[in-house]
């Protein structure tokens, strides 16, 4: 049975290093009886298309460097992807198939179907060889042994057999994808992006559950990602917009890809080979996704005006000039956008029914909700009025609007036209992990904060999580009743249940908000950028994952225009991050940060007067949300050394965890055991401590737990630990509770810029949190 039909394109197969990148890609996603269709290698239809034209001009010489180059091409791929008996058989029979083509381009019998085809032959052949030189069980069908059309129409009855009886269930079948055969047996060809049209057809004939699009894409955009940096990545698209798209020229998918899958339950996923992790975009039937918006340029098309058109008129003028094309009605007239190249061809075909109404246009199609076209119509005519783009000519229908103008519509006004129309208007999931101390308390204050933060966004609270249980609703949770809705609806779950949830939800932006104090959770944040999530951390596990790990997930971010923000990780509210940002990008350089950056900490040693057991503030202070969930934390310095790395990272430093040298503000055998363990030998604690204030005392001084980074040309130095702070110090008068960033840079060399404030508690470690999430929103603008 055939589960999943997976279509490469020729940019996959562009070099051996494509090929074996695709069959890392078939191992681990196919099983026996899938199909995997295959296009021609990189440029070989566009080699074999200036074949067929030089032997059209009758150039001799030009065929033979042709066959020349194809041969190179071809051989270089064999000869880097095969070994042995595979090597010399395939390298016998391309030498075969190329004399042939010489020979019959000699007897001047070459047709042009039958010489297209060899690219995807080729690139079949080899792609099934070399899975079975990986032992995986794998063979090689041509495609006109499984389509047969007569007058250009598909017998799909015969078809269906055909598949049916030659895939073999066993197998993985690496199928042709372009081509099929006539009723007499000679070859035809399916027009552009015919291979994906292919692997649809083939998943109809055989059942198949899935087609799966591999491309040089993520997925469908809501715009050209090249041209618009804030394109947005849809995680599902109607197939409805997917087919106005292709018609009206969007390049990811072809109108007639989506036609065999009508009426049937296939799905279709279009997924990025150069990028196996990242979440595909879905195509799914009317009513599976809400309906998004869309801005789709065209450049040097032709409108014509045809009299009586008729659908399957329009198929067959697509086939004939290989093209999607829209038609609709306009003032009682039906028009034909036509690109430009072709538009001969088309009125030629029409024998005097159709007429060039508009030539030489460019210009864009807004596609959107039904219900937001008309306001998006009004203002896409304001945006290019600003440019002083006058449109020629503008058509509105159901779920888009036609706008074709002289001037070719540039990046800069696909961007202005995206900002105004597309990015109002969208979604954004938030997912918050954590419901203590802090996550409890930002998520009282999100309710208020929902009016200021959705003046363009619609933000919905889609997924509560804590440690065993989640509640997740993809339309929506109520912050201010959540409570009640945790109590019925929350459910157990395990990581897996909460990403696929993730990547199942359709919204232009999500982000996953981390409160937690989770090493464990903070791993899941490369499987939550695959499903395009955006970060704000609490915690700091991710913020001091080991180099390789962090900077992974600092280029995934970045690759896909991702934001992660984590200033509460450091100074809880206090806007330290963005400081150091803001410096930096002014052009200033950090050479030191000194100072406390534990509340805890803080808290504990400006408290402490040997009135109260050392042991009873660490309760107490714990008792306040100061602490981490286990206070060892933060009197281990590991808290603190943890912010130290942060600070470090965001001033480009290299550093890992255990490079910044600490030493404990307790007895480092109290760390071991149970929390229970921990307090049953507080009594060390409390001697230890005692032994310090009064070592401090001797010296004038009071003990403060500390940290520095220092940065020089030839080294860094970056520790925390105990100090004793001379009395009168600015450390030493520190309210307790307080942490203190005290910056030298380039600008602020003798007189040190100094940051100030409470640097724990739950209510301005939620605040800090909400400014992130604040920022993101605007940024997301
Ligand atoms: N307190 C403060 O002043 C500041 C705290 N922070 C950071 O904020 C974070 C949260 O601190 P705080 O609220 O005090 O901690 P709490 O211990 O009060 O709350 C932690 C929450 O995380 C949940 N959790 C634990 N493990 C997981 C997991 N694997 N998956 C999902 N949820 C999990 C817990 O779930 P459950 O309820 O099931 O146990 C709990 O709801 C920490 O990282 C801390 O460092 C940052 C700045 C200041
Ligand atoms: N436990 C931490 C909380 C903030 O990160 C501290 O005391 O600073």
């Amino acid at each position: 049975m055939v589960n999943c039909v997976h279509k490469f394109g020729g940019s996959s197969l562009s070099s051996s290093e494509r090929y074996q990148s695709v069959a890392k890609i078939i191992i681990g996603h196919t099983q026996p009886g899938d199909c995997v269709v295959v296009s021609a290698a990189g440029k070989t239809t566009d080699t074999l298309v200036s074949l067929w034209q030089s032997y059209q001009q009758q150039d001799t010489q030009a065929v033979a460097d042709i066959l020349l180059q194809l041969n190179n091409h071809q051989s270089d791929l064999i000869e880097q992807l095969l070994q042995a008996d595979l090597k010399r058989s395939a390298l016998k029979t391309l030498l075969e198939e190329l004399n042939i083509i010489a020979s019959l381009a000699q007897s001047e019998q070459l047709k042009e179907a039958q010489l297209l085809a060899h690219g995807e032959l080729w690139s079949a052949r080899l792609l099934a060889a070399y899975l079975q030189q990986l032992n995986v069980h794998a063979c090689a069908h041509d495609a006109r042994l499984l389509f047969t059309l007569n007058d250009g129409e598909l017998r799909h009855a015969q078809n269906k057999l055909q598949c049916n009886s030659v895939i073999d269930a066993n197998k993985v079948n690496v199928v042709t994808g372009f081509i099929a055969a006539n009723t007499l047996g000679d070859t035809v060809t399916l027009g552009r992006n015919g291979s994906d049209y292919s692997a649809a057809l083939l998943a109809s004939y055989c059942d198949a559950k899935q087609v799966c699009i591999w491309t040089d894409t993520q997925g469908v955009f809501s715009t050209d990602p090249r041209k618009v940096k804030k394109a947005i990545k849809y995680a599902k698209v109607c197939r409805t917009q997917a087919n106005l798209l292709a018609r009206l020229g969007n390049p990811v998918l072809h109108a007639k890809t989506l036609s065999p899958l009508k009426n049937t339950n296939i799905k279709l996923a279009v997924r990025s080979s150069f990028d196996v992790q990242a979440s595909p975009t879905h195509i799914v039937k009317e009513g599976l996704a809400k309906k998004k918006r869309f801005i789709t340029t065209l450049q040097n098309v032709d409108l014509l005006t045809v009299e009586g058109l008729s659908e399957g008129e329009v198929a067959s003028v697509s086939q004939l000039i290989q093209h999607s094309l829209h038609h609709f009605n306009h003032n009682g007239e039906v028009y034909l956008v036509v690109p430009a190249a072709q538009t001969y061809q088309v009125i030629n075909y029409f024998a005097g029914r159709a007429n060039i109404s508009e030539s030489n246009l460019n210009g864009c199609a807004v596609v959107a909700p039904e219900q937001v076209i008309g306001t998006l119509k009004l203002q896409a005519l304001e945006v290019l009025a600003e440019q002083t783009i006058k449109p020629r000519f503008v058509h509105q229908d159901n779920g888009y609007v036609l706008l074709l103008t002289d001037q070719f519509i540039d990046s800069d006004v696909q961007s202005t036209l995206h900002d105004k129309l597309v990015n109002k208007g969208q979604e954004i999931a938030i997912i918050v992990a954590g419901l203590g101390n802090v996550g409890g308390v930002f998520i009282h204050q999100l309710a208020d904060q929902f009016e200021r933060l959705s003046g363009d966004f619609s933000i919905k609270l889609v997924a509560l999580v804590r440690s065993q249980e989640m509640l997740f609703n993809p339309s929506g949770v109520n912050p201010q009743t959540w409570e009640k809705q945790w109590q019925l609806e929350a459910k157990k779950y395990q990581s897996n249940d909460l990403l696929n949830a993730i990547n199942e939800l359709d919204y232009e932006h999500k982000v996953v908000i981390d409160i937690t104090a989770s090493e464990q959770f903070s791993q899941l944040y490369t499987d939550f950028v695959q499903s395009d999530c955006h970060l704000i951390s609490a915690n700091k596990y991710a913020g001091t994952a080991p180099t390789l790990w962090y900077q992974t997930l600092r280029n995934n971010l970045a690759e896909r225009n991702l934001h992660w923000r984590y200033n509460t990780s450091v100074g809880a509210g206090l806007p330290i991050n963005f400081a150091l940002a803001d410096l930096q990008n002014s052009g200033d350089k950090i050479t030191r940060i000194e100072g406390v950056f534990s509340g805890t900490l803080s808290w504990l040693c400006s408290k402490y007067d040997g009135s109260v057991a050392f042991s009873e503030l660490v309760l107490e202070a714990q008792k306040m949300g100061f602490t981490e969930p286990d206070p060892r934390e933060d009197l281990s310095g590991r808290d603190m050394q943890r912010k130290l790395l942060i600070l470090a990272r965001e001033l480009g430093v290299d550093l890992e965890l255990d490079d910044i040298s600490l030493s404990a503000l307790m007895p480092v055998e109290l760390a071991k055991g149970s929390w229970d363990d921990f307090i049953g030998k507080k009594t060390q604690l409390d001697a230890f401590i005692e032994e310090h204030a009064a070592a401090a005392q001797a010296k004038n001084a009071v003990l403060r737990y500390t940290g520095l980074l220092e940065i020089t040309c030839d080294k860094v130095i970056a520790k925390v630990g105990i100090t004793y702070v001379p009395n009168g110090d600015a450390l030493a008068n520190l309210t307790p509770g307080d942490n203190i960033f005290v910056i030298n840079s380039k600008w602020y060399s003798d007189n040190a810029l100094v940051i100030q404030g409470p640097g724990a508690g739950s209510e301005v470690t939620a605040a800090g949190v909400h400014s992130d999430l604040y920022w993101l929103v605007q940024n997301l603008k």
